[in-house]
């Protein structure tokens, strides 16, 4: 079926249409990709901080306490984003084991050295 409504072979001026707007929601999806880069960017400038901080003083590197508060919350925002709350709980653990990681470097290296 076409966006005309029509059964068989697609119009081609639905086809030119349908490419327009294709087109148009990339752009938008690129400009989302990039501010998400942006982000994730600054985040992770913050968590070396938090990395460094945590070295220095001798606590340790993951704070499941603190994950557990971040993962409901998140999954609260989402729900009322419209956003699958698993796929939001799966995307923060990805990050988080990313960060302690990074901790784990931070503090292997010396704070000092990092
Ligand atoms: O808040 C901290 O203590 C952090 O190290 C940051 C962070 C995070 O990425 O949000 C990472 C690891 C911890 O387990 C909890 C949270």
């Amino acid at each position: 079926m076409s966006a005309s409504g029509h059964a068989g072979a697609p119009r081609e001026a639905d086809v030119a249409r349908a490419r327009e707007l294709l087109g148009e929601e990339r752009r938008s999806i690129d400009n989302i990709d990039a501010a998400l880069v942006h982000l994730l960017a600054e985040r992770f400038s913050h968590t070396q901080r938090v990395g460094l901080l945590k070295a220095e003083h001798g606590l340790p590197p993951a704070d499941p306490a603190r994950e557990q508060q971040q993962i409901e919350r998140l999954r609260s925002l989402a729900d009322a984003a419209g956003l699958d709350p698993t796929f939001a709980e799966a995307f923060m653990r990805f990050i988080v084991t990313e960060v302690i990681r990074h901790h784990e470097r931070i503090r292997h290296e010396g704070a000092a050295g990092a």
